[in-house]
């Protein structure tokens, strides 16, 4: 009997909630934070460093593997979880997001999306038919629906006409979904900053029926105060017995402050992307290691820390490497901050469990400087 989806929530903490999500392919613990692994690679990662750090899930992009190498190669192939070498969950996105952000000469229309490779000019489309599609033939356990996500800031008009016809794709994504045991399909609510386009969006996905639900349509640009005053009302639109997923969120700050106000899952390219360039996420602020300052510095970047880049590695070194573009500058950087995050993630969830979550928080901004350190 095929192991179904489903959410176990455990535990309580004013809005903060810890529980697990079951699928076929292992659990995972929330609130979860899920790195980016874009073109079927966590980038400078090694799928078992991945999992090294905590992380129980991580997610693929639609939009990128549609163009390459193809979903259909995938699929021949084995699936996605074979292809990377990566057997635990993973979620893509539907690729709506990602075509109005990289895409060339995109025509949007009822039906869905058609627009021209960033990589070779190709014309593709993309409707919610297709995206469904492509996400099963990659074999991902947790399928978004397909959106259209307005830049912000845009006019109430523009949200709520967005929000309509993604609601609409909601229903197409649904009904192209099928009965699929053991994985799921999220809805995702729109409605820019607007309190009753948001409630009206979560009534329409909830009329519809979901395993999960994401709060999409934040962190493209609004700010943190922004984005925190509508998670002040938007999860409590959504079932309480669900999965709620923010989607492209964030700094550590940002994610604290999500899972104080009713978040699950997370997903940001922040860890990685930063990682290659060189700015390490620690519990006392942000380190730049590229700044002369650490050239001559024995200390590890961070001394609380275990992960192997502060386990037996210098600052001096990590500057050296990164000074020397050194492909294991990016390695290392992109490991330190994942564990970091997955970290902050296992604190919250055992802070929630044991009902101290205010005072870990109050932990967390403290150990904080400003600025560089
Ligand atoms: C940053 N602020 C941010 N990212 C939003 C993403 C994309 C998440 C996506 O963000 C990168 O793509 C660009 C990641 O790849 C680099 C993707 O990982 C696979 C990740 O997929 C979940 C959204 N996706 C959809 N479908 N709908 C949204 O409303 C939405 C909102 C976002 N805000």
């Amino acid at each position: 009997m095929t192991k179904r989806f489903s959410f176990d929530l455990k535990a309580t903490d004013g809005k903060a909630r810890t529980g697990v999500i079951n699928t076929p392919r292992g659990e995972v613990r929330t609130p979860a934070f899920m790195p980016v692994g874009t073109a079927a690679t966590v980038k400078a990662m090694m799928p078992e460093s991945v999992r090294a750090t905590g992380a129980d899930i991580l997610l693929g992009n639609t939009y990128h593997l549609m163009l390459r190498p193809t979903a259909e190669r995938i699929d021949r192939l084995g699936g996605l979880h074979k292809f990377m070498n990566w057997e635990r969950p993973i979620l893509t996105d539907s690729g709506g997001f990602q075509v109005m952000s990289l895409a060339g000469l995109r025509k949007l229309t009822e039906k869905g999306v058609t627009f021209k490779s960033h990589i070779d000019g190709s014309k593709h489309e993309l409707t919610p038919e297709r995206s469904i599609e492509i996400q099963r033939l990659l074999g991902s356990d947790i399928v978004m629906c397909f959106d259209e996500c307005p830049a912000l800031p845009a006019d109430r008009e523009r949200i709520a006409e967005s929000m309509r016809l993604s609601m609409r794709w909601a229903e197409r994504s649904r009904e192209a979904f099928g009965d699929r045991p053991g994985h799921a399909l999220f809805g995702i609510m729109q409605g820019g900053l607007e309190q009753d386009l948001r409630e009206e969006s979560a009534e329409a996905l909830r009329k519809i029926g979901f395993e999960g639900y994401a709060v999409g349509g934040l962190a493209v640009g609004e700010g943190q105060e922004a984005m925190f005053g509508c998670l002040d009302y938007a999860p409590d639109f959504l079932p309480v017995d669900k999965p709620r997923y923010l989607m492209g969120v964030g700094k550590p700050d940002d994610i604290v402050g999500a899972v104080a106000r009713g978040i699950d899952m997370m997903d940001c390219v922040l860890p990685s992307r930063s990682g290659r360039t060189g700015q390490a996420f620690t519990r006392h602020g942000v380190v730049n290691i590229k700044n002369a300052r650490h050239a001559d510095d024995p200390r590890p970047l961070d001394e609380n820390c275990s992960c192997p880049a502060c386990s037996n590695y210098s600052r001096a070194y990590l500057h050296h490497v990164f000074r020397s573009n050194e492909m294991i500058s990016g390695m290392l950087l992109t490991w330190h901050n994942l564990h970091y995050f997955q970290e902050i993630m296992q604190g919250m969830r055992d802070a929630i469990a044991a009902g101290t979550f205010e005072a870990w928080q109050a932990e967390f901004h403290a150990q904080r400087a400003q600025g560089d350190i």
